[in-house]
């Protein structure tokens, strides 16, 4: 049997109590189903930073880089907000994308027939949504250089940060949106802003080209990226692929978490390139929202976009297709019965807590 050794990663604020779930539901697969999962654990983030002075040490890295896969809860907040820049917690999370060059980040917005009435948008805007956002996540504005500040020596100071994109970056990642699309409506809409960036012309380019070279069967569509914010709010129902660069896509995919009723929805999935001999690729899966600071430790946080990243884990590093189809299942399943989380709760419905949603999707999956 391949191997299944995942690392966990759960970091700060609400990070823990949603892998907590996670960590039942790989018991549960182990004992019940035999799924011989291994796990691992390691500190990132601000925890990290208190153990040893780093967001990640080198040897939950090279733990991370070692895994099948790894699993990441979420990273940050106020306790750590004075940290030197070098070492805040969300550098933590950036090293792990960088180091295992996780350079398509899959992010899937879905909206469960159960929300649909309880989007902060029009049921009929957001019913049967079900489009993915596929950002680059190792380029641009978050790693490009310089990126500093520095003292104009007026009392004046400048913050500079550089937006980078080569040729090749925007080639892989295009590739990655066109063939996932393939497998969906056959619909790209690739998101820059080239009317006022270069970077933006270039990627605008590059997509056009990789579309012409290999990909003419699917439909492409090119959108200014601010519009695409509006219009993912205006219809978002005329999408299905969605293509666009780190900082853009960060933006596009928190717009795009309340079109699914909230942030406490939306998983993701951060994949390397196939390792030529082996076709195995990096990956690290985590849900979209970040350590929520405002409501960690009261035991209310939804567990559903740590469960879902778990599915995409699944589906994409362990070929277990059925198992994710089904877990996505019992998600859906358990929103039917009427199970809320504080997140998405609605008039009628029944308010759980994290542990209790966790334990009814468990629960769903195994029945
Ligand atoms: N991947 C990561 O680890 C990320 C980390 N962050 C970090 O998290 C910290 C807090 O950032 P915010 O801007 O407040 O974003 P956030 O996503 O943590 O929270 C935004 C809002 O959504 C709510 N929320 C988020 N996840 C939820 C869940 N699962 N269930 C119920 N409600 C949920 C929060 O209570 C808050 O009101 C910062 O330090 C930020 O840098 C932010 C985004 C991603
Ligand atoms: C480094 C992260 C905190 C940035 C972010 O918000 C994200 O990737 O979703
Ligand atoms: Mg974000």
């Amino acid at each position: 049997m391949a191997s299944k050794n995942l690392l966990l990663l759960a970091g700060d604020g609400i990070g823990p109590e949603a892998m907590a779930e996670v960590k039942k539901l790989i018991a549960a697969m182990n004992a019940k189903l035999g799924s011989g999962f291994v796990t691992d654990e390691g500190l990132v983030g601000g925890c990290a930073y208190d153990a040893h002075g780093a967001a990640i040490s080198d040897a939950d890295m090279e733990k991370a880089m070692a895994a099948d896969a790894v699993l990441f809860g979420a990273v940050g907040g106020p306790k750590w907000d004075k940290v030197p820049y070098e070492v805040r917690p969300e550098a933590g999370l950036l090293r792990l994308r960088k180091d295992m060059e996780l350079f398509a980040n899959l992010r899937p917005a879905i909206c469960y027939p159960a929300l649909a009435a309880s989007s902060s948008l029009k049921q009929e805007v957001v019913e049967g949504l079900d489009i993915l956002i596929v950002r680059e996540l190792t380029g641009g504005v978050y790693f490009g250089e310089p990126k500093q500040i520095i003292d104009l020596g007026n009392g004046q100071k400048r913050g500079i940060d550089t937006q980078v994109y080569d040729t090749f970056e925007i080639e892989r990642i295009s590739g990655v949106a066109f063939e996932l699309a393939r497998t969906r409506k056959n619909h790209v809409t690739s998101m820059e802003k080239r009317n006022v960036m270069k970077s933006g012309v270039l990627w605008n380019e590059v997509v056009s080209q990789t579309h012409k070279a290999r990909y003419a069967d699917v439909k492409l569509d090119h959108m200014l990226a601010d519009a695409g914010g509006m219009q993912l709010v205006r219809w978002p129902k005329q999408f299905d692929v969605i293509v666009t660069d780190n900082l853009f896509g960060d933006m596009l995919s928190d717009i795009a978490a309340m079109l699914t009723g909230s942030i406490g929805m939306l998983p993701s999935a951060s994949l390397g390139a196939p390792d030529v001999k082996t076709k195995k690729r990096k990956a690290l899966y985590e849900p979209v929202h970040g350590s929520a600071p405002d409501i960690a430790g009261q035991g209310i946080a939804n567990p559903i976009a740590m469960i879902a990243s778990f599915a995409m884990c699944l589906r994409y590093s362990f070929g277990m297709v059925a198992e994710a189809d089904k877990l996505e299942g019992a998600i859906a399943a358990v929103l039917d019965q009427g199970l809320r989380t504080k997140d998405i709760m609605s008039e009628g419905m029944t308010e759980v807590g994290t542990v209790e949603m966790g334990d009814a999707i468990i629960a769903k999956f195994l029945g």
